[in-house]
């Protein structure tokens, strides 16, 4: 048996090899970039407006209207001494001009301007380079594409970004009680859920799983499941059958197979038998079937991995420390994360900690940690994961 940080930190140390690809800006979303990107030029481009109004040459309150410029205008415009033009945002601002004032400060009468105040040198003009500027770092590798890097991207002309590629993932739920939802069932069996929660928490992160398989509790049924998962993924996600029952085969069949247990059972609550091994480059967790035990497992410890397997310099779910609403003490015997909700930036922890219970988890948004034994009163800080 390993602690929480023990157990986080043979994750986290694992040596890896990293893959790229070639992603369309589309696709890019929740990529690592695998190399450094500099801006291939000044960005802006040219001095542009910031508002609608009027381009100025000289600091006067009258001016002489000598034409108009709208964005995306090419054409170079020159104004003299007294003059101006009308203008747009984001239009190029002609040769000479001093400031721009934007139209509700100002009134025409004929082809005179006049301003309601005196413009300010520069006022209103978004100078060229003034967000980057040519050759300069925009973001380093390993820089997650968040969508304002897409767009920071776009803007920089750059379609086809080179990136980590994101490891396939596959799934495997084992029990002989498990039927598919939809179909009919009979006594003693129940509906198989783990799967949707796994394959939902890898597509809320970016991810998606290759194959799903269900096995019954057989041995060789699930060795031989666990063989042909292995021939397609680079992490593979088993769901229950790692606990000490007569029918539980799945750390047996993994050995049986080539991977090699890295730990298994955390002091924890819920998760207790969660199981880490890896065969070659391939990763393999054996979370613990009970529905909460399952998610609640993902979200610490294969989500780090799969983040760490796709290029990220960080990984995991950020830590938040926020005030607990009620008072509350630990008395499960094992350092626990409950499930939780905060609102208005306060914490309550939820009925139904069970370890099958999903309801109280579906309807938290948090988990929340709290050590063996621990007693807090209300507004003690404590410390939490957003799940949602
Ligand atoms: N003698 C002991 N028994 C158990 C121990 C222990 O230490 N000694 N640990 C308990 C803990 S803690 C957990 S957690 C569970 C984990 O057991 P398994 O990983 O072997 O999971 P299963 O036995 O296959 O299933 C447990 C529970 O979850 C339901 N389940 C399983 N898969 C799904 C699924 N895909 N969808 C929905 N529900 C699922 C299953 O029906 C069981 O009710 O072991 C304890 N026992
Ligand atoms: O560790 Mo188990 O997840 O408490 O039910």
């Amino acid at each position: 048996m390993v602690t929480i940080e023990e157990a986080l930190r043979i994750i986290e140390d694992q040596n890896i090899s990293l893959k790229s690809e070639t992603k369309p800006l589309e696709g890019a979303l929740g990529y690592a970039l695998s190399k450094n990107t500099v801006s291939p030029f000044d960005v802006p481009e040219f001095d542009n407006s910031a508002m609608d109004g009027y381009a100025l040459c000289g600091l006067y309150q009258e001016y002489k209207l000598v034409g108009e410029v709208a964005a995306g205008d090419s054409k170079e415009v020159l104004i003299g001494d007294g003059e101006a033009v009308r203008i747009f945002t984001g239009a190029k601002v002609p040769k000479n001009t001093s400031a721009v004032m934007m139209q509700e400060k100002t009134s025409v009468k004929e082809s005179t301007l006049f301003l309601d105040e005196m413009p300010k040198t520069g006022q209103n003009i978004r100078k060229k380079g003034g967000q980057l500027t040519e050759g300069q770092e925009v973001f380093e590798k390993g820089h997650i594409l968040n969508p304002p890097s897409l767009a920071l991207m776009g803007s920089l002309g750059l379609e086809k970004l080179e990136v980590y590629s994101k490891p396939q993932v596959n799934i495997i739920t084992t029990g002989n009680e498990l039927v598919k939802p939809g179909q009919p069932k009979t006594e003693g069996q129940i509906y198989e859920s783990n799967s949707y929660a796994i394959s939902g928490a890898l597509q809320q992160f970016g991810f998606k799983h290759h194959k799903k398989t269900q096995i019954q509790d057989d041995f060789e049924a699930t060795k031989a499941g666990i063989k042909t998962a292995l021939e397609s993924c680079d992490v593979l996600i088993v769901s229950g059958g790692i606990s000490v029952g007569d029918y539980d085969f799945v750390k047996q069949s993994l050995e049986e197979n080539g991977v090699n247990e890295l730990f298994y059972k955390v002091f924890q609550k819920p998760g207790k038998p969660l199981y880490f091994g890896r065969k070659d480059n391939q990763f393999v967790f054996a979370l613990p079937g009970n529905p909460a035990s399952s998610l609640t497992c993902f979200y610490v410890y294969v989500l780090p991995l799969l983040q760490k397997l796709s290029g990220y310099e960080t990984t995991g779910l950020p830590i938040y420390q926020f005030p607990i609403k009620h008072a509350y003490e630990n008395r499960f015997g094992r350092p626990s994360f409950l499930k939780a909700h905060i609102l208005d930036g306060r914490v309550e922890i939820l009925d139904g900690q069970g370890s099958s219970m999903i309801q109280s988890m579906a309807k938290g948004n948090a988990l929340a940690f709290i050590d063996d034994g621990e007693q807090l009163k209300e507004g003690d800080y404590i410390k939490c994961k957003l799940i949602s």
